[in-house]
């Protein structure tokens, strides 16, 4: 099997083990067997070189035999490794959205609903939420999936340069209009253009894009041709729009146009288990053998923690904790959280699992007023398993 490898490594008394640990990181995809001196083994810092970082050890002088053995084994193991349906990055993660939690769940219905659909769409949602995610999805399921899918970031755009970049210049339109210019709107014709931090658009563009959205047709600055296109607008949003269509900073037939369709990307700190899901998912991105895993502690500080920054909050924190990690299991420490308090290991990550699945329990049954069949539709699960779970967190 390509890529499967099996090594030797000598640890001898003057080994660098830092070295040794350095060499290996930067060869994960192989698996790896000490071959030792006894008298070696009496060092914390060799055991806990052996432990982190090899499949097994071989103590010298060698036995051929039982060394055939373990490499035997070694390479058993690896190929089982590697005959793992390839990792999601190998695949293109682009449009695969994770999430099992309710909320998620209700938006895959609601985007499954909007296959074909070429309605315009508003998403909003916090900062780093996967509103751009969202965005590229709805495109890969409209009608337009095989054209183009142009992406502007409103906020990004240098202000005198709003209107030639959406809508394209002719040459000699403005100073410094060398040569003509095709807008960002002009590109995604039989695609989508993804509007993000819609809010952020000055008045003056917002106007032209009303006029668009109208007529489906622009006229590049410095020309009075109209250009016909079939652009399908999806617009994103942090900040409340109706909020900006009352303080005047966002033009209230614009805000109407782009809203005929909603959808709320729901924050991180409300998907529950999903943490874990998107954080182990993230963390087998990394690594091309499963080398790293996250300990106990890791998965309830993630769990615990408020993630102001959203899924790009704790990519970039697994990211992060896949460099600085020692050893095989990653800490809260190398993903810079702190533990909000100290609990007793072993029963803690099912506490806190308990406690999220009787806080659900308790806000469907509140939000249906206690209405059995609807809190079962809205947790996804079935009526004896709603029943089983009432009696379990004594709600009956
Ligand atoms: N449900 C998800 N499953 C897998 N990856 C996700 C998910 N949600 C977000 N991501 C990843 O998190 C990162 C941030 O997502 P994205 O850029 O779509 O967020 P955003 O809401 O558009 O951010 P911003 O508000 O800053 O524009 C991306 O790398 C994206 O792939």
């Amino acid at each position: 099997m390509k890529g499967v490898n099996v090594g030797v490594i000598e640890i001898t008394e003057s080994a660098h083990l830092e070295s040794i640990e350095h060499f290996i990181r930067m060869n994960d995809a192989i698996f790896w067997v000490a071959m030792i001196d006894k008298v070696q083994l009496q060092h914390e810092s060799v055991r806990d070189l052996l432990r982190n970082y090899f499949y097994d050890f071989h103590t010298s002088p060698p036995d051929f035999t039982r060394l055939q053995y373990v490499l035997g084994h070694a390479l058993g193991m690896a190929r089982l490794c590697l005959a793992q349906p390839p990792a999601q990055h190998l695949i293109n993660t682009n449009e695969i959205i994770l999430g099992q939690s309710h909320n998620m769940f209700e938006l895959k219905q609601q985007l499954t609903k909007l296959s074909h659909c070429q309605l315009p769409v508003l998403i909003t949602g916090e900062s780093g939420t996967g509103k751009e995610l969202v965005a590229k999805k709805l495109h890969a399921l409209s009608e337009c999936a095989a054209g183009p899918f142009i992406a502007v970031n409103c906020g990004a755009l240098p202000s005198q340069l709003v209107q030639s970049e959406l809508f394209g210049h002719e040459k000699g339109a403005f100073t410094g209009a060398a040569q003509r210019k095709i807008g960002k709107i002009e590109a995604a014709d039989n695609g989508s253009l993804f509007l993000d931090e819609i809010g952020d658009l000055p008045l003056e563009a917002q106007v032209n894009l009303l006029r668009f959205l109208q007529e489906k047709t622009i006229e590049r600055v410095g020309s009075h041709q109209s250009i016909h296109l079939n652009v399908r607008i999806i617009a994103a949003t942090h900040v409340d729009l109706e909020t900006a269509v009352k303080e005047g900073r966002f033009r209230e037939d614009l805000y109407f146009r782009l809203n005929v369709i909603r959808l709320k990307i729901p924050p991180l700190r409300e998907r529950g288990e999903d943490i874990l899901l998107l954080a182990r998912h993230f963390l087998s991105q990394q690594q091309q053998t499963q080398r790293l895993n996250f300990s106990e502690t890791a998965e309830v500080a993630l769990l615990q923690h408020s993630w102001p920054g959203n899924v790009r909050e704790l990519l970039n924190r697994v990211q992060r904790a896949t460099v600085m990690a020692n050893g095989r299991f990653i800490q809260p420490l190398d993903l810079e959280i702190a533990l909000a308090k100290p609990l007793s290991m072993g029963e803690c990550l099912k506490s806190i699992r308990e406690e999220a699945e009787r806080g659900a329990l308790a806000r469907a049954l509140n939000e249906t007023q206690g209405k059995v069949s609807k809190v079962a539709k809205q947790l996804n699960i079935s009526r004896a398993t709603l029943y089983r779970l009432l009696d379990k967190h004594s709600l009956l």
